[in-house]
């Protein structure tokens, strides 16, 4: 299919070196995460070392947003970052559940030992917010909005000394205690400390440490002794070690400042051994820990960074803090808002008008048009954002009028983009929308089209797979666009194979990812990074998806600029379905699947005059299947699936969208986006991949506010499924009858469909559920199941698998499996 080359570098082919790909993506991925968690307690030990440090040194460069393609950022501001980005409302559910949530209490607060001096002020102001409180002990000291930020992790990879926990816990308490930071490496282990006081207070030695506690007890230790060398060199006997105290310091002007209050402790394994000489290496040693190799190679950052003082710091973080809980307020508003709409039943249509958007006024006629006067919630909440040029993380419910909300912007990017390049012999590519499928790409080409009506030089393009790759390029160059709607693949072939595209390339203003978190989930990731590697920075980056899991709030700053906005007009903790569609679920043995297909088709046909029904499969080549079964059946269907060729599939989505009286047979590539209006019934048969994929099947019904229904048919064994979807207005539904001329009428129909189908469609059915982890982990059952569904489908035994095939899935000895000789 397609064009594109066919061998690639180091004669992989295609298919090679994807999966390669592929798999060095999950590696970056990895690794970018691992990265991320390491930067931030790096970040930490920065900020410690650098709030015992002098204002001093540079001034920070500015930063371009992505926080590192500006220089470096201090370490303050990039923590302050880092919290802002994690803190945004809804930002709850970013982190891994290892990272325990974002406490909001309302309990009252321990009472705290106020201390004077700027750094506690601080401290004291940032408790306001309403965020988890610092843990007690380990970390206990740190900053509330540090630990709020991670409050299980603290300090739990970085080895904490061992007089940490002690001192915390037996009572020698110090003002900057928490600042206590060791790294130990297997033979040296190099310490900053603060200096340590006797709990004068308390006056209770007895119940400080042991060792110490003995000493003072006995009178060996005189209080005013217990300094940090002697402490330093109690902990080096703790390791066996001798301690020696490092002078090296002496001679660095910044080091020896900030022994004001801290000390370098070295413990070696011989320390006396080491002559003079060693001095001088121990004096860059200390400074390498000092500045990055402390930070574990993860900060990367050379200079030392401007410092400020503390008290502009904590007018500034005050300052932000109010800032971000005025927001934080705002949205939650907003969020009410949307729900009241909802539950008022009232339309999903604004009073706000699009020519009150700022929209330029040739669009708003093509708007006005196409029927579109009023604005969406969706349209309302997000233009103004977008058209400032902000960076924005968009989540609205399925049929909400997402696709014309980021459309807008792209065309207003242009004119403005326009404006300065007049002088281009080949017009680069000012908006660049990328979506996951082929349908939703032509469809996209299309609004556009209709938006850009009245515009003369102006216009868009699609680049899609299933197309020969020579003609694209004779249509980008005869035809040269400004906006380019594409799939991730063939936009890669094209970039990867046509430097002259690259180049168009190279003038973007403006990036959308139109069903973001399925264009970074994995599938899509490696191709969208390295599109994403070949843009400018300097752009705007739009992101929309009715859905946002977790993880793909994290992985979105990969893409998004740091002060990016994120606008949820779903609402935390609201129902992200339609709320006027009705969903249901069946539950019926699987050698009774197809027969209640065509009991539910035949009963909605009967109830609605201008059906509209999506009947969606697990795999290509069942939705095959079930196809030819029901056109056997004399129902008005269609099938569209990624085993038919494009201009084929792109013909039936035509027709399906300006029909009525109508079955759509799919699969997944009509999932997502697909705009066919007027859908009366969406019947999932089997479990959908994951909770995602549900919502948006559904989502191709009760679009535009319009009411619809849902049908999800199970299997018994497939009900664990339902734990997914719990928080949903899924209802069970009492299975209708089936009589036995029904039932006699489909096992006719499931005779005729060729052998060679219905193999494929167990292989593909086996494949399907092996790659479900739930279902997958468990070969002998998934086996077992497989051969209930073979028997559905009219095979007397299970076909033979390829011997490659049954050890790639794992099923190459599992009983009931055949596999060719
Ligand atoms: N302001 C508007 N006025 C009238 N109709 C609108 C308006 N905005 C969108 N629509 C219509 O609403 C329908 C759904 O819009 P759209 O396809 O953009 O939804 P979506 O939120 O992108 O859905 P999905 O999540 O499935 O991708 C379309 O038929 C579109 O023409």
């Amino acid at each position: 299919m397609g064009g594109g080359p066919r061998t690639f570098p180091g004669g992989l082919s295609k298919w090679q070196y994807k999966r390669m790909h592929e798999k060095l993506a999950r590696q970056k991925q990895k690794g970018l995460l691992r990265h991320e968690k390491q930067l931030y307690l790096a970040r930490l030990r920065s900020e410690i070392r650098a709030s015992r440090l002098p204002a001093a040194a540079t001034e920070s460069p500015p930063d371009d947003g992505h926080g590192d393609g500006g220089g470096p950022t201090s370490s303050r501001a990039h923590i302050r970052a880092l919290a802002d980005r994690f803190l945004l409302p809804g930002a709850e559910d970013l982190w891994n559940d290892d990272d325990g949530p974002i406490h909001r209490t309302d309990r009252p607060l321990p009472p705290r030992r106020l201390v004077s001096g700027g750094r506690h002020q601080l401290r004291d102001s940032t408790r306001e917010l309403p965020l988890g409180q610092p843990r007690a002990g380990r970390g206990g000291g740190m900053e509330p909005r540090l630990a709020a930020f991670n409050p299980r992790r603290d300090f739990q990879t970085t080895a904490a000394p061992w007089w940490w926990q002690w001192s915390s816990s037996y009572g020698i308490h110090s003002r900057t205690k928490e600042a206590s930071l060791c790294f130990f490496g297997t033979k040296i282990c190099y310490s900053v400390m603060p200096p340590f006081q006797v709990n004068q207070e308390s006056g209770d030695a007895s119940s400080m440490m042991p060792m110490i506690a003995r000493g003072l007890a006995s009178g060996r230790i005189a209080p005013s002794q217990l300094n940090e060398e002697r402490l330093y060199s109690v902990a080096a006997g703790r390791f066996g070690r001798k301690w020696r105290p490092d002078s090296s310091d002496e001679d660095d002007k910044g080091i020896s400042t900030a022994k004001k209050n801290l000390r370098f402790a070295k413990f070696g394994a011989s320390s006396e051994e080491e002559s003079e000489d060693d001095e001088l290496e121990v004096r860059s040693a200390i400074r390498k820990k000092w500045s990055s190799a402390a930070l574990r190679n993860c900060d990367m950052k050379k200079d030392r960074r401007a410092l400020k003082s503390y008290e502009e710091e904590n007018n500034d973080l005050t300052g932000s803090f109010r800032e971000l809980r005025e927001e934080i307020k705002n949205k939650e508003v907003l969020g009410v808002e949307r729900r009241r709409y909802e539950s008022r039943g009232e339309s999903l249509f604004t009073n706000k008008r699009f020519d009150e958007c700022g929209i330029s006024p040739l669009t708003v006629k093509a708007l006005t048009d196409a029927g579109y006067v009023q604005t969406t919630v969706v349209q309302e909440t997000t233009i103004p954002m977008c058209l400032e040029g902000k960076d924005v993380l968009v989540k609205a419910k399925t049929g909400t009028g997402k696709s014309a909300a980021f459309l807008l912007p792209a065309i207003e990017s242009v004119l403005n983009a326009m404006k300065s390049h007049t002088n281009h012999q080949v017009s680069p590519i000012f908006s660049l929308i990328l979506c996951p499928t082929r349908e939703l790409a032509i469809q996209l080409t299309a609004e556009a089209n209709v938006l850009l009506k009245y515009y003369q030089g102006i216009g868009v393009q699609s680049l899609i797979g299933g197309t020969r790759f020579k003609l694209d390029q004779r249509r980008l160059e005869t035809d040269p666009c400004q906006i380019l709607v594409a799939t991730p693949g063939r936009l890669l072939d094209h970039i990867e194979n046509k430097s002259s595209f690259s180049v168009r390339l190279m003038g973007l203003k403006l990036l959308v990812l139109d069903e973001a978190d399925h264009m970074l989930d994995l599938g899509f990731r490696t191709d969208v990074e390295k599109i994403v590697d070949s843009l400018p920075r300097q752009r705007q980056t739009l992101l929309f998806s009715a859905t946002i899991p977790k993880e793909v709030r994290r992985v979105s700053q990969l893409v998004l600029k740091r002060d990016h906005v994120f606008v949820d007009t779903v609402g935390l903790g609201a129902v992200e379905t339609p709320t006027k569609v009705e969903q249901l679920y069946l539950t019926v043995p699987h050698e009774l699947h197809f027969h209640m297909v065509y009991r539910l088709l035949r009963e909605h046909i009967d109830q609605e005059v201008d059906y509209k029904v999506i009947v969606f499969c697990t795999t290509a080549m069942v939705t095959e299947f079930m196809y030819i079964m029901l056109r056997d059946l004399k129902l008005n269907v269609r099938e569209i699936h990624s085993r038919k060729p494009q201009l084929y599939r792109t013909r039936i989505s035509e027709e399906f969208r300006d029909s009525s009286r109508l079955i759509l047979v799919t699969s997944d590539v009509s999932t997502r986006g697909v705009n066919y209006p007027g859908v009366t019934l969406v019947i999932q048969v089997g479990v959908p991949s994951d909770r995602e994929h549900y919502i948006h099947r559904l989502g191709r019904t009760g679009r535009e506010g319009k009411s619809g229904k849902g049908i999800l048919l199970l299997a018994p064994w497939e009900e664990y499924f339902l734990n997914e979807i719990h928080d949903l207005p899924v209802q069970k539904s009492n299975s209708p009858h089936i009589d036995e001329d029904m039932k006699q009428k489909v096992d006719g129909s499931i005779k005729i469909v060729d052998m060679s189908i219905k193999e494929a469609a167990y292989h593909a059915w086996l494949g399907y559920y092996n790659s479900i982890g739930d279902v997958g982990r468990d070969k002998t059952m998934l086996v077992d199941l497989a051969n209930r569904f073979c028997k559905s489908i009219g095979l007397e035994k299970p076909p033979s698998l390829y011997r490659k095939t049954a050890l790639k899935m794992g099923l190459k000895d599992v009983p009931g499996i055949r596999v060719r000789k």
